[in-house]
């Protein structure tokens, strides 16, 4: 069976504003982590995906459907936005149930569904709670279950985590990894960590273009060699950042610790130290401002 998305020479426009240019990307089954900045077009690209954007310039097929074929192609995507909010003043069950009839599943397939996809985002037990009365992690996790509710292909997620605390956000992690065992599962972001853990292969946006694809390990391994760590004074630690780039750094009473990209070795005192994610986003944005 065909598990893939072919998106060819997409070119995505606002009126003058080019939102997408030239957008290539192939994406299988699995988690798909798709990173860039504020502004750099992820919510673009899932929109247009999720047929909710027509498409301006080129190809994209999901599952050897072309998106042209809007409905077919809805029926095979599950869409979590940015901004979820449902029906506030009804419960949980009650929202979910609404939300079957309005995609066609009947009284038996909603009876036998949405207990089992409750269950697995660990909201069962409050199903009977108000959608209003609900933390943001439960409100994400619901918007997960109505994403898919009609047992969806792929599922897109725009921007996850944000607002979430640390146990919500891997809870979160760990249930997009478990359905993305049977499906594509897109998740943009803009926080690094979102996806170290959990995508094998991603994207990076800038500015509307796709500025690095492939797996988590290759983009780490671009950066090594290239971070370094030293102890410094909170003084120096000015001098620095205007040369450098700093991936964190850490207080040590009047000194700090710092971890920053550099070429060669900057000065004596500063050690080569292995390459993170983090870091390897870092460099390769630092690439694209033309930085030193
Ligand atoms: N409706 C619109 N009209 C005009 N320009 C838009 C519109 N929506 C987005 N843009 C512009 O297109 C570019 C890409 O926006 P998009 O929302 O896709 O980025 P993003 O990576 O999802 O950012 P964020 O994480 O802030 O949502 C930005 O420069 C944005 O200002």
């Amino acid at each position: 069976m065909n598990t893939e998305i072919k998106i060819r020479h997409l070119n995505q426009f606002y009126g003058q504003k080019q939102a997408l240019k030239d957008v290539d990307l192939t994406i299988g089954r699995g988690m798909f982590g798709l990173l860039g900045r504020n502004g750099a077009g992820k919510t673009t690209l899932m929109k247009v995906l999720a047929t909710l954007l027509p498409k301006s310039e080129g190809k994209i097929s999901i599952c050897g459907v072309p998106v042209e074929s809007a409905a077919r192609i809805r029926s095979m995507t599950g869409y979590l936005p940015q901004e979820f909010s449902m029906y506030p003043n009804m419960t949980v069950y009650e929202a979910m149930d609404y939300l079957g009839v309005l995609s066609g599943l009947s009284r038996e397939e909603r009876k036998s569904r949405i207990p089992g996809l409750l269950r697995k985002v660990n909201l069962l037990d409050d199903r009977k709670k108000k959608v209003k009365a609900l933390s943001g992690g439960m409100k994400r996790r619901l918007g997960i279950a109505q994403a898919i509710l009609h047992n969806p292909k792929v599922l897109i997620v725009d921007e996850p985590t944000a607002g979430l605390d640390p146990e919500e956000r891997v809870r979160f992690r760990n249930l997009l990894c478990e359905i993305a065992e049977e499906r594509i599962v897109i998740l943009s972001t803009h926080i690094v960590g979102d996806i170290e853990a959990t995508c094998e292969q991603i994207a990076v946006l800038n500015e509307g273009e796709i500025l690095y694809h492939g797996s988590v390990a290759e983009l780490t391994a671009m950066a090594q060699g290239k971070v370094y760590s030293a102890e410094i004074s909170r003084k120096e630690l000015s001098e620095l950042k205007k040369k450098y780039i700093v991936t964190s750094m850490l207080t040590l009473g009047n000194n700090v610790m710092v971890r920053f990209l550099a070429d060669r070795t900057p000065f004596e005192s500063a050690h080569s130290v292995e390459a993170g994610v983090e870091d390897a986003y870092m460099y390769l944005m630092r690439g694209e401002r033309g930085e030193e």
